[in-house]
């Protein structure tokens, strides 16, 4: 089968390779003649680090996103592996190869990137299949096309995808969903849409709860796991405040439950700074509006209290633009 994959960070690298060494024909879509140029003085290859050993995986094809013609052949999957607020800008451009025989993988962190793509780009019109994954391999980008997986490929649900509003088993997207399940280290595992929403309802609680005090304190989860009390009880209010928000979404689930398991995920990732924080150290934009945000806008849809999420929306684009705006008044 032959992939393409948008987006050439930690995931989009760490599955492009996944698919090579299982022979599928991989085309990577880079973002800039810059990124174009990166990878042709690296002889169009990925540095992978998979369970602790090295690799250096080649073979793709490579193209820039904006030099996509719409004349071209259709794409048959398309693995979207952006960030979350990136989504519809890199996808539009690729509409009129995507159609209606096409498959599209969305492979964001938190909630309402699926919603907000199918009303922007395919509002009313026939559209891909949609599949949605919730991604448990952990992977780190070093540098660009140099990525490391810490984790995944021993977890039994190491990439959970559904169908998009699919109750039954998905037929046009079964293709490509056997060709991952073949891939024993992605370690897939294939859900009705009520499920998966539950998995990234729970995951979303958990980024809520953890990523912006993180972000905020400049601390790693281990620092803030045995850090000062306060921490903690920031924390569980962000925490019992997603619940109340999200419980539809989570059926015989407590908010001390789901507590818990955010403990758990720091005990977990004890050395880990979370991507929020990655991604203000490297002077990018946070997906904080789909995280926090998208609780925000739950909450005020149902009349539910949000102020602890929003106070955390509040502070982290506070904290994107801080350099900026101490730049713009030097
Ligand atoms: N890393 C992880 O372990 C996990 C990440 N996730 C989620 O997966 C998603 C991707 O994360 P991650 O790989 O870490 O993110 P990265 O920031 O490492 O990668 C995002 C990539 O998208 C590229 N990009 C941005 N805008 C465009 C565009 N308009 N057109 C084409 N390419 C574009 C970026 O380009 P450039 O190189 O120029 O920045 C970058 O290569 C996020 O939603 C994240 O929350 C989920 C589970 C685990
Ligand atoms: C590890 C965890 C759950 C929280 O830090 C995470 O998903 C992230 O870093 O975004």
């Amino acid at each position: 089968m032959h992939f393409h994959i948008l987006g050439t960070g930690a995931v989009g690298c760490h599955i492009a390779c996944l698919l090579r060494l299982n022979n599928h024909k991989v085309t990577l879509i880079l973002r800039s003649q810059k990124a174009l140029h990166d990878f042709k003085t690296r002889n169009q290859s990925i540095s992978l680090t998979l369970k602790g050993k090295p690799l250096l995986v080649g073979g793709f094809n490579s193209m820039v996103v904006h030099s996509i013609s719409s004349q071209g052949p259709l794409i048959e999957c398309l693995i979207v592996a952006t960030k979350a607020q990136s989504v519809i800008e890199a996808v539009s451009p690729l509409k009129d190869r995507l159609t209606r025989n096409s498959t599209v993988l969305l492979l964001q962190n938190g909630m309402g990137v699926v919603e907000e793509l199918m009303d922007t780009v395919w509002y009313g019109q026939s559209h891909p299949c949609i599949l949605v994954g919730v991604n448990r391999h952990a992977t780190q980008r070093i540098s660009a096309f140099k990525v490391i997986n810490h984790f995944g490929w021993v977890h039994p649900e190491g990439l959970v995808v559904s169908e998009w509003r699919q109750t039954g088993e998905s037929k046009q997207g079964f293709p490509v969903l056997k060709s991952l399940s073949n891939i024993k280290d992605l370690q897939l595992k294939i859900v009705s849409w009520e499920n998966l929403q539950n998995r990234m309802a729970k995951k979303l609680v958990i980024n809520a709860s953890v990523n912006p005090v993180a972000t905020i304190l400049n601390l790693s989860n281990g620092e803030m796991l045995d850090g000062s009390p306060y921490t903690l009880n920031l924390i569980r209010e962000l925490c019992y405040e997603a619940y109340s928000v999200l419980e539809n979404f989570l059926p015989g689930e407590t908010a001390e439950i789901l507590f818990e398991g955010v403990v758990d995920s720091l005990r977990q990732s004890k050395s880990h700074y979370c991507s929020m924080l990655q991604d203000i150290q490297s002077e990018r934009p946070t997906e904080v509006d789909y995280i926090n945000g998208y609780i925000c806008r739950i909450g005020k849809d149902q009349d539910k209290d949000f102020k602890f999420n929003q106070a955390m929306v509040d502070f982290i684009h506070a904290k994107e633009s801080g350099k900026k705006a101490v730049e713009n008044s030097k």
